[in-house]
C-alpha cells in the first residue's frame, strides 16, 4: 500500500477528530450540540470513504469510538437526536452515476455487543418487551463483506442491489450475475414463490484478497477483504467483477410473496434449497449460555476459516417474535452482532521515522520488528503525531502491542511496561524536514507539525499524485511514476503545470510512447471539466477531504464566491467546524494560492459546481413564490425549500405542486387559480418549513 499517503490521510482525519470545543464562555448545551455536529460530520465523512469509495480513512476502532460517543450523547440527550443522525441511518448514500434502487423493505444495520454483559442486556430488553416469550436463537458467523438484496421474479434473478443508506441502494445486477455461487434461477428443491428477495453477504476469501493485492498497484491496495469485495463488485465493467472470485452466503429473506415462513431457521433451509450457499456453521441455540459458547468458540477458531469474520450474528428465531420486537433507529431489536476485539501482538519498536503528507503534515510512523498478525506480515504502523506518541509513552526500543482490527494498516496500542529495561529512548520530532531541511513548524493548539516549504519535494510529490487521483481531478493515465519523472525533468513545480505539458515534454520521459502521451494529454484536457468540489479536494487544503470539498462547493457554487467569503461565512456552512473554516480562509488569503487559482483559471478549468438536487422531505414537490413576503426574503424562502429537497418552478403550470402567494400577488396567482394549483399563504409555508427544520435547529 502507499502507506505514506494512507497514513497522512489517516492523520488528517484523526486531526479533525480532536475536540475543537474548549472555547471558554460556551454553555454546556452549546458545547454538546457542537460536539454532536462535529461527530456527525466526521462519521459521515468516514461513512462516505468506507461505503461509497471503499477506501476507509479511519480504522474501524477509531470509527466505532466516534459512533459510541455520539450514541452516548444522544442517549443522554434525546432532544439532540435528529432523523438524519448517522445513529439513525445505515451506511452512506448510493454512488453517483449508478442506477438507484429503492428497497421495498429497508436494509438495516445491527446493534453491537462487545461483551457478555452487553449480550445479556440485549436479551433483557427483548424479554421485557415480550415477557411471556421463550426465545430460541440462531447463531451465524458475521462474514465481513457487503450486504446484497437479490430479487427473484418467478424464480429468476432480476435485481441485485447493495444496501446503500438502507432505503436506497445501487443496482449492480449485471455485476452480481458474474458471481458463480449466486443462482440465476432458483432451484426447485423448495416451492418457488412468485417473488422473493433473498439477502446475504458478498465476500472475498482471504486467499483471493491476498492474491488480488499482489496484483494491484502500490497505491491502489485494498485495506481489507471487505473493501476488496465492495470495490470488486462496484466496477463499471462487470467483466472485472467476474475475475475477482467473489462469493456469497445467503442469510435472510427481505420479503416473499405467497409463502408463509415461521422461523429464521426455516428461512435458512429454504435459502439452501433454492440453491444459495448457506454458511455451514449456523447453529440453533436454546439458551443464552449456548449462544455465548458459540461466540467464545469462534473467537479462536475464526483464524482457521478461509474468510474473515468480525463477530457472530445472533437472531431470535421465531418470526412472530421478530415482528413484535420491531426496529429501533436503524437496528432490529431481534438481532445483535457480537463483535470480537481486535487482535494484539507484541513486537519491538525499532525506530520512529516521519514522512511528509500532501499538505506538508509531518507524519511519524513506527518501524517494527516484522511480525505476523493473522497471516499478514507487519513492519510499519501509523503513529499519528508527536503528542500521541508522548501520550502513549512510546519509546524507541520498547516492546509494543500492535493491533490489526481488520485493516492492513496496523496501530501501535501501547508499550509493554514490564519489558522496559531503561535503555529505551524518548522520541522527539526532528526540527527540520528530513527531505528539504526547512524548519518544521507547529501551529498553536494543533497536534500536527508541518513542513511549510511549498516547494518541498516530498510534499509536492504527495500533492501532485493526489491532484491527479480518482477522487480529485481523475487523470487516470498519469500515475506516481509519471509524476516523479515530471518532477525530475523539472516540468512539475505546481499542479497548474499539468496544464502546460506538451506532447514533446511527455515523449522525453523514459518509457512514454506516442500513444500513452496522447492518453495523458486527453486525461489532462478532460480534467478541466471536473466540478468545483473535485478541484477543491485536489488543491491540498488542510482538512479539506472529499466531503468537506462537496459542502463548500454546494454552499458557494463557484470559486469566486468562495474566495470572497469571510472565515465567518465559511464557518456558517453546516458541517464545517471552526478549524476547517480557518484553514480554508487562510489558504485563500495566501498570495501564492491566489496566483495558483488564477493560473488554473487561465488554463481553462471549470470553477463552478452544478447544484445537485438534495433529497429531503420535500423531494418531488415544486414551489413557486409570488408577491411580497413579510417574515423573510423570497431568496431565503427558496433556499430553505431547496435545502429540504423541493424545487423552485419557473412559472405556473398544471404540474406545479404549490403556489405561495404573498401580499399583492398578481397574475401568477390568477393563473394558478385557473390551473387549479393549490395556493397557500406565507404562514402555511412558514409552518411547513418549521415542521421540518425543527430537528435541525436542535443541533445548530
Ligand atoms: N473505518 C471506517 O471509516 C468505517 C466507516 C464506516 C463503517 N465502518 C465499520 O462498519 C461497521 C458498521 O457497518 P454496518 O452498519 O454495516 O454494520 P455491521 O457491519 O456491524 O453489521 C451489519 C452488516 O453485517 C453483515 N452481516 C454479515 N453476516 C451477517 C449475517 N449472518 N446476518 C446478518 N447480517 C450479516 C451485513 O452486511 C449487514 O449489513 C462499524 O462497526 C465499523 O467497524 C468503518
Ligand atoms: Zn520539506
Amino acid at each position: 500500500m502507499d502507506e505514506e499517503q494512507t497514513i497522512s490521510e489517516q492523520d488528517q482525519a484523526n486531526d479533525q477528530s480532536e475536540s475543537l470545543l474548549e472555547h471558554a464562555g460556551q454553555t454546556e448545551e452549546e458545547r454538546l450540540a457542537k460536539r454532536v455536529a462535529e461527530l456527525r460530520h466526521q462519521i459521515e465523512e468516514a461513512n462516505y470513504q468506507y461505503h461509497v469509495l471503499d477506501n476507509p480513512t479511519l480504522s474501524d476502532a477509531e470509527y466505532d469510538q466516534l459512533m459510541i460517543e455520539l450514541q452516548r450523547i444522544e442517549g443522554e440527550h434525546p432532544e439532540l437526536v435528529t432523523p438524519e443522525s448517522p445513529t439513525q441511518r445505515v451506511g452512506a448514500g448510493p454512488l453517483q452515476d449508478v442506477a438507484q434502487y429503492s428497497h421495498p423493505v429497508p436494509m438495516l444495520s445491527l446493534a453491537n455487543a462487545r461483551s457478555e454483559k452487553e449480550l445479556y442486556d440485549w436479551y433483557k430488553r427483548a424479554q421485557n418487551i415480550l415477557p411471556n416469550a421463550t426465545f430460541t436463537y440462531v447463531c451465524e458467523l458475521k462474514i465481513d463483506g457487503l450486504a446484497m438484496a437479490l430479487t427473484y421474479d418467478q424464480g429468476r434473478l432480476t435485481m441485485g442491489a447493495s444496501r446503500g443508506n438502507g432505503l436506497v441502494g445501487e443496482d449492480w445486477t449485471p455485476n452480481v450475475r458474474t458471481i458463480r455461487s449466486i443462482p440465476q434461477k432458483l432451484h426447485d428443491a423448495a416451492p418457488i414463490p412468485e417473488k422473493v428477495e433473498v439477502r446475504g453477504e458478498i465476500y472475498m476469501s482471504t486467499q483471493s484478497f491476498e492474491k488480488l493485492n499482489e496484483q494491484m498497484a502500490e497505491n491502489k491496495l485494498f485495506a481489507n477483504p471487505r473493501n476488496a469485495a465492495a470495490g470488486s463488485l462496484r466496477q463499471k465493467d462487470p467483466r472485472i467483477t467476474g475475475t475477482r472470485n467473489l462469493d456469497f452466503f445467503g442469510y435472510q429473506i427481505g420479503y416473499v410473496q405467497g409463502m408463509r415462513i415461521q422461523s429464521h431457521w426455516e428461512t435458512l433451509q429454504l435459502i439452501k434449497e433454492w440453491g444459495f450457499p448457506l454458511n455451514p456453521h449456523v447453529q440453533l441455540a436454546h439458551t443464552l449460555e449456548e449462544v455465548m459458547a458459540f461466540c467464545n468458540k469462534w473467537e479462536h477458531e475464526r483464524f482457521n476459516l478461509p474468510y474473515e469474520i468480525d463477530g457472530v450474528v445472533i437472531k431470535i428465531n421465531d418470526l412472530a417474535h421478530q415482528e413484535e420486537l420491531g426496529v429501533v433507529a436503524r437496528d432490529p431489536r431481534w438481532a445483535i452482532a457480537f463483535k470480537y476485539p481486535p487482535i494484539q501482538v507484541a513486537t519491538r519498536l525499532l525506530d520512529i521515522k516521519v514522512n511528509i503528507g500532501r499538505t506538508g503534515s509531518v507524519n511519524p510512523w513506527a518501524e517494527l520488528e516484522p511480525i505476523n498478525i493473522r497471516g499478514v506480515t507487519v513492519s510499519r504502523a501509523s503513529l499519528h503525531n508527536e503528542e500521541d506518541i508522548q501520550r502513549k509513552d512510546l519509546r524507541v526500543g520498547d516492546w509494543v502491542l500492535v493491533q490489526r482490527a481488520g485493516e492492513v494498516i496496523p496501530q501501535v496500542v501501547k508499550p509493554v511496561m514490564e519489558k522496559r529495561t531503561g535503555s529505551e529512548e524518548v522520541y522527539h520530532l526532528p526540527e527540520n524536514c528530513p527531505r528539504c531541511g526547512t524548519a518544521i513548524i507547529r501551529i498553536p493548539d494543533q497536534a500536527m507539525a508541518y513542513c511549510p516549504n511549498l516547494q518541498c519535494p516530498a510534499r509536492n510529490f504527495e500533492s501532485f499524485t493526489h491532484f491527479v487521483s480518482k477522487g480529485a481531478m481523475d487523470m487516470d493515465t498519469i500515475g506516481e511514476k509519471t509524476c516523479e519523472q515530471l518532477m525530475e525533468a523539472g516540468y512539475l513545480q505546481s499542479v497548474s503545470d499539468f496544464y502546460h505539458l506538451t506532447r514533446d515534454d511527455l515523449l522525453e520521459l523514459e518509457g512514454i510512447k506516442e500513444k500513452s502521451a496522447n492518453n495523458m494529454l486527453n486525461a489532462i484536457e478532460a480534467s478541466k471539466q471536473r466540478p468545483l468540489s473535485r478541484l477543491l479536494f485536489g488543491l491540498n487544503i488542510r482538512y479539506v477531504g472529499e466531503k468537506t470539498a462537496q459542502l463548500l462547493a454546494d454552499a458557494f457554487g463557484d470559486m469566486d464566491t468562495l474566495m470572497a467569503a469571510s472565515e465567518a461565512q465559511i464557518n456558517e456552512v453546516p458541517g464545517i467546524g471552526p478549524k476547517i473554516g480557518q484553514s480554508v480562509a487562510q489558504w485563500f488569503q495566501q498570495e501564492e494560492n491566489q496566483a495558483l487559482i488564477e493560473r488554473l483559471r487561465a488554463a481553462g478549468l471549470n470553477m463552478r459546481e452544478e447544484r445537485k438536487h438534495v433529497e429531503g422531505p420535500l423531494t418531488g414537490q415544486s414551489f413557486l413564490l409570488t408577491g411580497r413576503l413579510n417574515t423573510m426574503t423570497r431568496t431565503a424562502a427558496e433556499e430553505a425549500i431547496k435545502a429540504l429537497g423541493g424545487t423552485i418552478a419557473s412559472g405556473v403550470s398544471k404540474s406545479l405542486s404549490h403556489l405561495i402567494a404573498g401580499e399583492d400577488a398578481g397574475s401568477k396567482l390568477a393563473k394558478a387559480q385557473k390551473a387549479k394549483v393549490p395556493v397557500h399563504d406565507e404562514q402555511w409555508l412558514l409552518d411547513l418549513l418549521q415542521q421540518y427544520q425543527q430537528s435541525e435547529q436542535a443541533v445548530s
